[in-house]
């Protein structure tokens, strides 16, 4: 059985604006008091650990500690296929320290088109860990399917967004109302089974 969150503040231990903004958006209709890493003022954790979930615990449990609250992270990345899987853990690194996604999205784009593989397909995972200040942790995953597009298209959402279109859709989710994206991003997969573990009575 997984622990329950018992209501009350919530850190959302994350440094990453668009992601805290879905994420909140996400966690809108539970009630819960969420507050930032960043308003917080908590330091952005190193990332020194070689998978989503190995991440993800370690943000949450620095942020837990750091806050005396629960803490929710979230580790994702875009793996390409025709990369073997990269950016995958160094989807945020391939920005740069300008966090610039624009450099990212044309780098995948220059190493696809250097391998000259036509293979478009590329996958969005998620891993979500609540953890408590005793050191408790409850992890989940998520995952979507899809197709990188050139060049990148719409302003909505953040990283690699305008590139990514979702298996069954013709639109990126850059170009796609947020509340879509909601309905089937990796994120919104791994919030959907955090909910049913943590949330709901
Ligand atoms: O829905 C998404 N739509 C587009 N791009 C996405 C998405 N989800 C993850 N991504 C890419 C960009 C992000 O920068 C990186 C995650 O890296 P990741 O280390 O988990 O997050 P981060 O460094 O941006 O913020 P933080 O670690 O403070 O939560 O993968
Ligand atoms: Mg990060």
């Amino acid at each position: 059985m997984a622990r329950r969150f018992e209501g009350g503040r919530l850190v959302v231990a994350s440094h990453n604006a668009g992601k805290v903004r879905e994420i909140n958006e996400l966690l809108a209709p539970f009630g819960v008091e969420a507050v930032s890493a960043g308003a917080l003022g908590l330091p952005e954790p190193e990332e020194t650990e070689d998978t989503f979930v190995g991440n993800a615990v370690l943000k949450a449990k620095a942020a837990a500690t750091a806050a005396n609250l629960p803490a929710l992270s979230d580790d994702s990345g875009l793996a390409v296929v025709a990369l073997k899987g990269a950016p995958g853990i160094y989807s945020a690194r391939w920005a740069g320290p300008g966090k610039d996604f624009k450099v990212a999205m044309e780098r995948v784009h220059r190493e696809m088109a250097a391998g000259g593989n036509s293979d478009r397909r590329a996958h969005f995972v998620c891993a979500l860990c609540l953890a408590w200040p005793d050191g408790h942790t409850e992890v989940f995953e998520g995952k979507v399917n899809g197709e990188l597009v050139w060049p990148p298209r719409g302003s909505r959402g953040f990283g690699y967004d305008p590139m990514f279109v979702p298996g069954g859709y013709d639109v990126t989710f850059g170009e796609m109302e947020p509340e879509k994206k909601h309905a089937m991003s990796h994120r919104a997969r791994a919030f959907a089974q955090l909910v049913e573990a943590c949330f709901e009575r």
